[in-house]
C-alpha cells in the first residue's frame, strides 16, 4: 500500500455496483486498506447491501448509502433518521426542496450528511428537455445546489464539471461529491458530464464517487492506488 494521506483515502469512494454481497465483499477484501469509504447503491442495496453497510462500518469502514430519496415529507424524514440510525455516514435525497427539508429534519442531531443529487451525470441539456424541464443543467444545479443551502443539509452530488459553481454557491463549508469520474484514458460508459479525479478536486470538490473505473479494472489495487496518488497531487 502506498503511502497516501489517511485524508486522502477518505476523499475517494467506490462505488460497490454488485448484484450480490458476495461480489461486494470480494473486491473490499481485495482492496483491504487501500480503500476506506464505501458507495452502497440501488442495485446491492436491494441484494442485501444493507447488512453489508453495517458490517463495513464494523469494520472501521466509513459508509455512503446511495438510496436516492425522493417520496411525501413523512416518508423521507423516517427513512432519513433510520439510516442515521445504522450509522452511514452520507445519504443521498433528490435536491427537492420538500425532500431536502424532510431529510434535514430526519439527519438533526447525528453525524449523518445529506447530500441533495442535483442533476444526474448521465444528463445534458437534451435529456432535461425531454423529460419536461425548461432550465438546462448549469441553471438546474445552480438552483439546486442554493436550495440544498436553504434546506440545511450538509451539500450537494453534482458533476465534476459543476463543482466550481456548487463550491461558490455552498461555501467552504458545505460538501460538494462529484460521480463521474473518469482517469484519461478509461472508458467513459453511460456518464455524460465528467472529468479526472484531479480536475474534480481542483474545482472543489471534497471526495469523489469512483465505480468502474476500479470495479472493472483488470487490478482494481492498483487502479485505486492510482487515482489516490492523482488525488494527492491535486
Ligand atoms: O449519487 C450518485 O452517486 C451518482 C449521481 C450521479 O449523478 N451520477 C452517478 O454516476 N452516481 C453514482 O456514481 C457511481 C458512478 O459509477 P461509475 O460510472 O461506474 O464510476 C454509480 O454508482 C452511480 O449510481
Amino acid at each position: 500500500m502506498s503511502l497516501v494521506d489517511a485524508k486522502v483515502r477518505d476523499r475517494m469512494i467506490v462505488a460497490l455496483d454488485y448484484p450480490n454481497v458476495s461480489a461486494a465483499e470480494a473486491l473490499v477484501w481485495q482492496l483491504g486498506d487501500v480503500v476506506t469509504f464505501y458507495k452502497i447503491g440501488l442495485e446491492l442495496s436491494i441484494a442485501g447491501g444493507l447488512d453489508l453497510a453495517a458490517d463495513l462500518i464494523g469494520a472501521g469502514k466509513k459508509v455512503f448509502l446511495d438510496l436516492k430519496l425522493h417520496d411525501i415529507g413523512n416518508t423521507v424524514e423516517r427513512a432519513t433518521a433510520a439510516a442515521a440510525e445504522r450509522g452511514v455516514h452520507i445519504l443521498t435525497v433528490h435536491a427537492y426542496p420538500q425532500t431536502m427539508a424532510a431529510a434535514a429534519r430526519g439527519a438533526k442531531g447525528s453525524p449523518l450528511e445529506v447530500l441533495g443529487v442535483t442533476v444526474l451525470t448521465s444528463y445534458d441539456d437534451a435529456d432535461l428537455a425531454t423529460a419536461g424541464y425548461h432550465m438546462g443543467v448549469t441553471d438546474t444545479v445552480r438552483l439546486r445546489a442554493g436550495q440544498a443551502l436553504e434546506a440545511g443539509i450538509a451539500g450537494v452530488i453534482c458533476a465534476p464539471t459543476d463543482a466550481a459553481m456548487v463550491r461558490a454557491i455552498l461555501g467552504p463549508d458545505g460538501r460538494v461529491v462529484t460521480p463521474g469520474v473518469r482517469p484519461k484514458g478509461a472508458e467513459v460508459g453511460d456518464q455524460k458530464r465528467f472529468a479526472t479525479p484531479a480536475e474534480a478536486i481542483a474545482a472543489g470538490a471534497d471526495r469523489i464517487v469512483v465505480g468502474r473505473p476500479v470495479t472493472a479494472a483488470q487490478d482494481p489495487v492498483a487502479a485505486a492506488e492510482a487515482i489516490l496518488a492523482e488525488l494527492a497531487g491535486a
